[in-house]
């Protein structure tokens, strides 16, 4: 197959880069991005976040929160600016590759004859990056103003457990006067028809057990209780006691927050997700989030973050080799938020706004 200009190929059922939808190419374009960790050009996705913000038309605001750790916010600011914003929040950094596992290149965006794009990100979460983008786009195109303020905000270093990045901004000033009423955040494909939202996480703990002369090993549970979390860490001490006065822990993550978002259909800024995702006969599963993610420090300060990734019909490949989505499973996603987003921008004053 010969390359195009792009760097793709003009596969059979694939379509060249004419032809193709020109937020599919954005989205191939901010994946052959190098942000991958432990080294992740983020250089890279501040000169890409800046030439969107321009095309967009939306004032950028860049916060340093640790050297060479930015966290960029564009702003559509609403007709009615003193309400509570939405938050779209999304990472730029990916987790490495095994390049000898993958089929092609993970930072080449290889699209096949199915409109399969295979890349390191492709679902976590460069995708949900590129639909806000895009839907904000196309509302803007269209004449659109909303009510609430919206910010898209771009972080580093989620998958490194966040210190860098939103552990830290939830508590800077820069956050607070974003004055933010209601987040969205990365969720995870689900093969079936349905769409999966996440109102609550688990706790990671990460730890690090220093042990000389003999190898520590990780342990993952399955439930999540507080009693449980209290057991196992006595364990710990217990295991680091009987091995020597010089084998010591230290945890890398310890969360204990467990607040949830509600999801009854009571709470207005539910009512207003789900009402949209019925209005476009979307079948929505509630869970848990299996593991962790950024929205733990947003929902910490006490503010209601959903996570959704809208990719049905998709295995979930999240830190997998060989991560790929669907080209019109992207396309879907970004009507989805066109609809969303105004939605959630309509959400009327609230009593504590008023
Ligand atoms: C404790 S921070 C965890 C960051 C990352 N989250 C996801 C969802 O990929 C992970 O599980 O590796
Ligand atoms: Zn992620
Ligand atoms: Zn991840």
């Amino acid at each position: 197959m010969l390359p195009d200009k792009d760097g793709s190929e003009l596969g059979s059922g694939g379509s060249s880069a004419e032809s193709e939808h020109p937020s599919v190419s954005l989205f191939r374009q901010y994946l052959r991005l190098r942000t991958v960790h432990p080294e992740p050009d983020y250089d890279a996705a501040l000169k890409f976040l800046d030439r969107i913000a321009n095309e967009l038309e939306l004032p950028v605001k860049k916060i340093e929160v640790f050297p060479g750790r930015v966290v960029t916010i564009m702003t559509w600011e609403g007709t009615n600016p003193k309400l509570k914003s939405i938050l779209l929040n999304s990472h730029t950094d990916v987790v490495p590759v095994f390049p000898e596992h993958w089929k092609y290149d993970a930072f080449r965006a290889f699209k096949d004859a199915e409109g399969n794009i295979y890349a390191r990100g492709s679902q976590d979460m460069k995708c949900v990056t590129i639909q806000y983008i895009e839907a904000i786009r196309r509302l803007k195109a269209e004449g659109h103003t909303l009510t609430r303020t919206v910010h898209l905000m771009f972080v580093p270093d989620e998958e490194v457990g966040g210190h860098k990045g939103m552990e830290t901004f939830v508590n800077h000033q820069e956050f607070h006067k974003l004055n933010i009423g209601f987040a969205l955040d990365e969720g995870l494909a689900n093969p079936t028809d349905a769409f999966t939202v996440f109102y609550g996480e688990r706790n990671p703990w990460w730890i690090n057990i220093h042990c000389p002369g003999s190898p520590g090993h990780g342990s993952r549970f399955v439930e999540n209780t507080a009693a449980e979390k209290l057991e196992f860490e006595c364990q710990i001490k217990k295991w680091c006691k009987e091995a020597g006065d010089d084998v010591t822990y230290k945890f890398a993550q310890k969360h204990m927050d467990q607040n949830m978002t509600s999801t009854e259909d009571s709470d207005p800024w539910w009512s207003a997700f789900s009402s949209a995702c019925k209005e476009m006969n979307m079948v929505l599963e509630k869970e848990i989030f299996p593991a962790a993610t950024d929205s733990r420090f947003i929902r910490a300060v006490g503010l209601p973050a959903i996570g959704f990734s809208p990719m049905n019909r998709t295995p979930i490949l999240l830190h997998d080799h060989n991560e790929f989505l669907n080209e019109q499973v992207l396309l879907r996603g970004i009507s989805i938020y066109q609809k969303l987003i105004p939605a959630l921008a309509s959400v009327p004053a609230l009593p504590d706004e008023k």
